[in-house]
């Protein structure tokens, strides 16, 4: 977004607007013309520029291009760049616009962009307190943002290794849910602190609720279906910024990423039979795929933790970063994805994903119904108990 306020649009829907009017007739907004030689001051022009971020509506491409000839007129006068190739659509509709305003001066082009912003503002009723969406609020275990088109999901519970409670689970459910329909282009999801997940909290098995152990094991079933099925069935691009060691289901799913960015020491640690558990997370499936049966087997039935470069080795991972650089490579490197198209990403994203749909539901069903028979088995009763008993780091 330039200082204007204008967003990259779509090359084609501008050129056939441009084409079809050249003459800024702005249907909707009435504009409040105060006299264009009173002037408006540098600081009305600054609050107008402060204002036009704080517009819910999109005012449509034929404002915004009006705003950027008036922004560019108040701010540098007549127009004196090389006019742009006729193919280059967005700059060409640009300068077409900036260059009809050279015999405004700018004391009256700054005017007519504070009118501009003032009567979009009105224009959108008295403003309303909104409050933050349903889901930003409710969360407790989780920092979800949106901002420069990206929607941030971050484990929080740094103190517990961002390991995941029950609630949680529904928390991630509802912010995946979130993310997939609201206005960003690409989601993310990373941890806070040093680890990236040290995957299910274990104390998720050790109270027994009411109903006895066997409906506690359908319950954590029919809950950890649903958290993988948010995303086998996420519609837009899913990436994942490993920030530090992963452990169990944060890493299963990992499978069902599109991107898997890690920073050199993180590592990625799948021990279920040393907890007589089964893999989830359509791990069964997705590493096979990915890297193999030897390799996925080292993984998912003897424990072998495997370091940043070998995962990415072994193709779960994408790119490796240095530890002093990763969020900042990483994060310059998500603003970029987040400018292209929108549509065009969820569309591609969806037909790579639809070939495998079905069977990935498939999996996730059979792979809950095998952990909710080892849930309830001795050996990984006993193996929570070792853990709360004698803490044996994993
Ligand atoms: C609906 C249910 C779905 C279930 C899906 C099936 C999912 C399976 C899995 O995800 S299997 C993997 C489960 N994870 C673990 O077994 C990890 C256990 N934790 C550890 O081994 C270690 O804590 C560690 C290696 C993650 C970190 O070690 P270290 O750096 O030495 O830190 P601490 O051990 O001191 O940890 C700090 C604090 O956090 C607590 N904690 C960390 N991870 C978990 C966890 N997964 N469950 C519960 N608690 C965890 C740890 O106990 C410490 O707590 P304390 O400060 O002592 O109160």
């Amino acid at each position: 977004m330039a200082a204007s306020g204008i967003k990259v649009i779509s090359p084609w829907r501008l050129f056939r607007f441009v084409r079809a009017s050249q003459v800024f007739r702005i249907p909707g907004v009435q504009l409040h013309t105060t006299g264009a030689l009173m002037g408006a001051s540098v600081e009305d022009f600054n609050n107008a520029k402060a204002q036009l971020g704080t517009l819910k509506k999109d005012p449509g491409n034929h404002v915004k291009l009006k705003i950027y000839a008036l922004f560019k007129q108040a701010t540098q006068g007549p127009c004196n760049t090389p006019k742009p190739g006729m193919l280059d659509f967005v700059n060409k509709a640009k300068w077409d616009a900036w260059k009809s305003l050279e015999s405004v001066s700018q004391e009256e082009a700054r005017q007519q962009y504070v009118d501009l912003i003032k009567s979009l503002v009105s224009a959108e009723g008295p403003a309303v307190a909104t409050p933050p969406p349903e889901s930003a609020q409710a969360f407790q275990s989780l920092l979800v943002t949106t901002e420069d088109g990206i929607t941030t999901i971050r484990f929080n519970r740094p103190e517990k290794k961002n390991a995941i409670t029950l609630d949680m689970y529904k928390e991630l459910i509802d912010a995946l849910h979130h993310a997939g329909k609201d206005d960003s282009v690409i989601t993310v999801m990373t941890g806070s602190g040093d680890f990236y997940c040290s995957g299910n909290d274990l104390n998720n098995f050790t109270g027994i609720p009411q109903g006895g152990i066997e409906k506690m094991a359908k319950d954590s079933g029919e809950l950890l279906k649903h958290y993988v099925k948010a995303y086998i069935d996420f519609p837009k691009p899913l990436i994942a910024v490993v920030n530090g060691p992963a452990l169990g289901v944060s890493v299963t799913v990992l499978g069902l990423f599109d991107v898997v960015y890690a920073t050199e020491s993180a590592t990625f640690h799948t021990p279920f039979s040393q907890l007589g558990q089964s893999p989830e997370g359509c791990s069964s499936y997705t590493f096979p795929k990915i890297m193999g049966n030897a390799k996925a087997s080292e993984m998912l039935l003897f424990n072998k933790k495997v370091t940043a470069t070998e995962a990415c080795n072994l193709g779960l991972v994408t790119e490796v970063f240095p530890d002093g650089s990763f969020q900042s490579e990483v994060w310059t490197r998500l603003k970029a994805y987040a400018k292209l198209p929108p549509k065009s990403l969820a569309l591609s994203k969806q037909l790579i994903r639809s070939k495998e749909k079905e069977k990935l539901h498939a999996v996730n069903d059979a792979e809950v119904e095998r952990l909710i028979e080892r849930w309830l088995s001795d050996e990984c009763m006993q193996a929570i108990m070792n853990f709360f008993q004698a803490k044996p780091k994993l």
